[in-house]
This record gives C-alpha cells, sequence and structure tokens, in this order.
C-alpha cells in the first residue's frame, strides 16, 4: 500500500495549490487525478483559461477583414491548455516528495482509497490527510431526445469543436450560456439561448439585465425566457428542438445544441458511503474551516456545494493551509463579499448589494452613476457601451458595485479592495491612477456623490 502523509483527490485549484505548498514544507504527497488530460484541473483545461481565451479571440478580426479566424483560434486554444497543463503537472510533479497518480479514487474507509488505472490494475493508498478537490461536471436535464443527439454538447466538448456550429442552441441562459453565446456570436454562428427562467438574468438586477439585453439584441443574439424544451429529435444535418415557450409550443432548429443548466458536484463513485463523510443536496457537508464530518477529510473547491469560481477554490486553500500551517484563523466568512464577472461584450462585473437588494434591505444608500462613453480609455478600446453603478451608505462604506463596460473584470478588484479594507468611497474618489485607464473611471464615479 503507497501512503503519504497528505493525499489528494483532483488536481483541482485548491488540491495543487495546497499540494505545492506542503511538498515544499517537507511533508509527502500523493496527488490522485483521473484523467493525463486534467493535470492543472477543470479551469486551464476544459474552463475559464479556453473559454476566455476563445472569448477574447473572437473579437479580433483577421487582418484587413472583419472575419474571426474560428479555426486559428481552436488551435490556438489546444496550444495554450497543452502547455500549461504541462506545466501545472511538473509543477508538483517534480518535486522530490511528490507522487502524481493518474487514477480514479475511491474510498474504502475514512483514511484508504482504492486508486484505479486505465489498465484494468489498481491499488491502495492511504493519507494520514485526504482532500477532496474533485470539482462538478455538466447536469444534463433529462429531456427525451436530448441526450442521444449528435448535436448536444457540454461546455467541455464545445470548446474544443473543429468547426464553428452555423445555428447554435444553448440550453440555459447562466454564465456559460450567456458567455458561450458572446463568443460564439462574435465568431460568425447564429445563437438562440433557451432559459427557464420567466426573466433574462434572473439573478441580477433588471436595470443591468436590460441593458445586456439590449447588446444582445444588437449583437443579433436571440434570448427566449419561460422555455420548457420538451422534446429533442435529429432530423438529417441538424436538430429539432420542440419547446414550450411561456406555455405555447414553438420549434427550434440546431446542428449545435449547448447544455449549460448547471454544474454538480463530483460526489458520484467517490465510495462515500464507505466512510463518515457526510453530503448535503449540493456537494460533500463542510464546516467554515473545510473539514468534513470525517476528521481527517477536507473538501475544497466545486465538490462542496458552493460558488463554483476558480477563485473560491484558491480562497479554499487558503483556509485549509492556514489550519495546516497557519494560525487556523481564516475561514468562509472572508468569501462573503466576492466579485463575479460574466463575460460578455462589454464585460459585466458586480460585487456586494445591487439597487434593488438595497431597497428590499431598507438600507439607506446613495447612487453614483456614470456612462461608460464617459471615459476615454472606453471609447480608445472602441466600445463605449454600457455604464458603471456604485452604492454607498449612510457611513460612507461601499455596500456594491455593479460595472457593465470594457475591462469591467480588472475594475471591480478595486472596489473589491476597497470593501474587503472597510475604505470609504472617498478613498477610490480621490486615489491617483494611471491615465487613460478604465480604473480611473472610479475617480468620476464617486465624485458623482459630491
Ligand atoms: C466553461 C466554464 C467556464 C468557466 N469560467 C470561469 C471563469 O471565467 N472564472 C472562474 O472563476 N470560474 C469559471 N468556471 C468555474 C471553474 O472552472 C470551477 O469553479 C473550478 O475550475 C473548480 O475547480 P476545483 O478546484 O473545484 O476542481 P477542478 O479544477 O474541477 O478539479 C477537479 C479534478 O478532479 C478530477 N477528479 C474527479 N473525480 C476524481 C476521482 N474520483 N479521482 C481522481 N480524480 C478525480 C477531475 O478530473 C478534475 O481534474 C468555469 C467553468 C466552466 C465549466
Ligand atoms: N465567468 C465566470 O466566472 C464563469 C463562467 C462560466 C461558468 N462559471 C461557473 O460555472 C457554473 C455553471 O455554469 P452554468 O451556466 O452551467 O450554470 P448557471 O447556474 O450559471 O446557469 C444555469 C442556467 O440554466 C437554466 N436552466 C436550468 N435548467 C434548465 C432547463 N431545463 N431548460 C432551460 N434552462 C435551464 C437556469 O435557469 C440558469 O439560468 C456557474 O454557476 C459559475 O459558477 C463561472
Amino acid at each position: 500500500m503507497r501512503e503519504a502523509k497528505n493525499v489528494f483527490i483532483g488536481f483541482g485549484k485548491a488540491a495543487k495549490t495546497l499540494a505545492f505548498k506542503l511538498a515544499k514544507a517537507g511533508e509527502s504527497v500523493i496527488m490522485i487525478e483521473g484523467s493525463d488530460q486534467m493535470y492543472g484541473g477543470t479551469c486551464i483545461n476544459i474552463a475559464c483559461i479556453p473559454s476566455k481565451l476563445l472569448y477574447t479571440l473572437s473579437m479580433e478580426p483577421v487582418v484587413g477583414t472583419k472575419q474571426r479566424n474560428y479555426h486559428q483560434a481552436i488551435l490556438n486554444k489546444r496550444g495554450l491548455i497543452g502547455s500549461l497543463r504541462t506545466k501545472n503537472l511538473h509543477k508538483i510533479a517534480d518535486l522530490p516528495a511528490v507522487a502524481v497518480l493518474t487514477g480514479w479514487a475511491k474510498f474504502t474507509d475514512d483514511h484508504t482509497l482504492m486508486v484505479s488505472y486505465a489498465n484494468g490494475t489498481s491499488e491502495q493508498v492511504r493519507g494520514e490527510r485526504i482532500f477532496i478537490n474533485t470539482g462538478a461536471k455538466a447536469i444534463t436535464p433529462t429531456i427525451p431526445g436530448l441526450s442521444d443527439s449528435k448535436f448536444m454538447v457540454t461546455s467541455t466538448e464545445m470548446l474544443d469543436q473543429a468547426h464553428l456550429p452555423k445555428q447554435l442552441v444553448i440550453i440555459g441562459g447562466g454564465y456559460i450560456g450567456l458567455e458561450f453565446a458572446t463568443t460564439y456570436a462574435q465568431f460568425g454562428a447564429q445563437v438562440t439561448v433557451l432559459d427557464k427562467q420567466k426573466q433574462f438574468m434572473s439573478r441580477d438586477e433588471r436595470e443591468v439585465a436590460q441593458a445586456v439585453h439590449a447588446q444582445f439584441d444588437q449583437a443579433g443574439i436571440q434570448v427566449v425566457q419561460d422555455v420548457a424544451v420538451t422534446q429533442v429529435t435529429d432530423a438529417g444535418p441538424h436538430a429539432v428542438i420542440n419547446a414550450s415557450v411561456a406555455g405555447k409550443p414553438a420549434t427550434f432548429t440546431a446542428d449545435m445544441i449547448l447544455v449549460a443548466t448547471g454544474r454538480a458536484a463530483n460526489i458520484k463513485n467517490l465510495g462515500l458511503e464507505n466512510t463518515t463523510i457526510k453530503t448535503t443536496a449540493r456537494g460533500i457537508a463542510v464546516d467554515d474551516h473545510l473539514r468534513t464530518s470525517a476528521e481527517n477529510v477536507w473538501a475544497m473547491g466545486d465538490v462542496r456545494g458552493g460558488a463554483q469560481f476558480t477563485y473560491i477554490s484558491l480562497d479554499d486553500y487558503r483556509i485549509v493551509y492556514d489550519q495546516l500551517l497557519g494560525e487556523g484563523k481564516r475561514s468562509l466568512q472572508e468569501q462573503e463579499v466576492v466579485p463575479h464577472t460574466v463575460f460578455l461584450n462589454p464585460p459585466l462585473s458586480t460585487i456586494g448589494l445591487n439597487e434593488e437588494q438595497v431597497k428590499a434591505q431598507g438600507i439607506n444608500y446613495r447612487v453614483a452613476k456614470i456612462p461608460a462613453a464617459a471615459m476615454p480609455k472606453a471609447h480608445i478600446l472602441g466600445n463605449s457601451a454600457g455604464y458603471l453603478k456604485a452604492l454607498v451608505g449612510a457611513e460612507n462604506q461601499i455596500l456594491g458595485a455593479t460595472l457593465f463596460c470594457v475591462e469591467a473584470y480588472e475594475v471591480i478588484n478595486l472596489i473589491s479592495l476597497a470593501m474587503h479594507q472597510h475604505l470609504p468611497y472617498q478613498v477610490l474618489r480621490d486615489q491617483i491612477f494611471a491615465h487613460p485607464t478604465m480604473s480611473e473611471a472610479l475617480n468620476d464615479l464617486f465624485e458623482t456623490l459630491a
């Protein structure tokens, strides 16, 4: 039996970061990853990095034309992902105290795993501590004909399609649905998004949902709400999608159907029934320090059923590392207010409360708002659509922000920093920022409260 002080199941963001630090501190580490195509985890191989590379390339016309070179973009993506995967593997595997095993792990008891390899062999691995970082995978709704359709893909397959679809139908209008709609429409596909919610972007305030909807209209992306897809049938070169839209029958055709209806924690086939580890409806049950109900086992990242973001998984590493080799103070509390970005064009970044939520909670607030067009940098970048908005409370504290503008994903981090450091809005209003940048919009934004 192989043994190590620290055994990781899944090569995710939290696991690889914690494994590296523990190995550097001289502790023995076994990293178990099921697939040789997934060293480094979901983010670099099949999620954030490939999707944001394609998003970026979908905005770059081939020199001298208005066309985007989809095929070249896929080749670039494969090159980048391949090199990141190799780099991620070696960063861990080359450390003397680390063994990387490429096989699927299953608990046989709280301390022991059975690892099954592609060649049919298996071996037992025992860990003094075990860290579960197995991520999540796409949920495919049970719709007759959907799983059997040769046109159906999840984001994983979509990100590696050699050919651009002509008619792309996306089931689900959440993060993946809206981001992929943006990217593939920019490459030239005709895109329709079907979402079951009555309202477009039901988790966001109406003001920004309407602004995004207007951008989608301009980009030629069709969004349909209140949809129940009832049947998918392959018919020669395309699929026919039967649905009810607000109770009325409707039909859509597609040569690719992207299912983007959420992702569920990877807890099946982990052998949890052989352990004292408890689960919830969303994943592995953990306390505020990511300890499971088994005293030697932790769960980090998507598998614990919280918010599914790479930076949350990274922060989970900080919580566990602080317990093992630090002061043990860090907990899930630091994750309560975090920025989010939906990579649209322009991107949408939010943090904290929006105006509808502030009103509903009866909080005393003021609104700062400016159009993106007020910023020279937006014009330099050729996209002056959208706006920046922030809410400020009675103590001059920032309650939240909604940035729907170019480079919103960078600027939101400054607001996040100010909120976490409990800085009054005047700090951002009076801060000297480099020029011309979108960050300097924060001077103008908060100046509107004077
Ligand atoms: C298309 C897409 C785009 C996204 N874009 C963003 C974004 O822009 N920004 C952002 O912050 N988040 C984004 N996310 C979410 C983000 O990718 C995830 O939240 C993050 O990657 C989760 O990481 P993790 O640490 O939980 O584990 P993962 O990185 O998911 O790693 C889990 C690993 O465990 C392995 N594994 C599973 N079961 C076993 C087993 N039994 N034995 C051995 N190995 C096993 C898997 O093969 C996998 O490699 C995106 C997600 C998707 C799908
Ligand atoms: N930029 C980012 O940070 C980023 C990008 C992509 C993904 N992610 C992460 O990955 C997670 C998964 O993304 P996702 O888009 O799959 O999930 P999601 O939860 O963001 O959105 C799912 C959408 O599907 C809809 N839906 C569910 N079942 C449906 C059905 N049967 N028919 C029609 N619509 C249906 C829901 O109403 C919802 O709008 C996200 O929640 C996010 O945490 C993050």
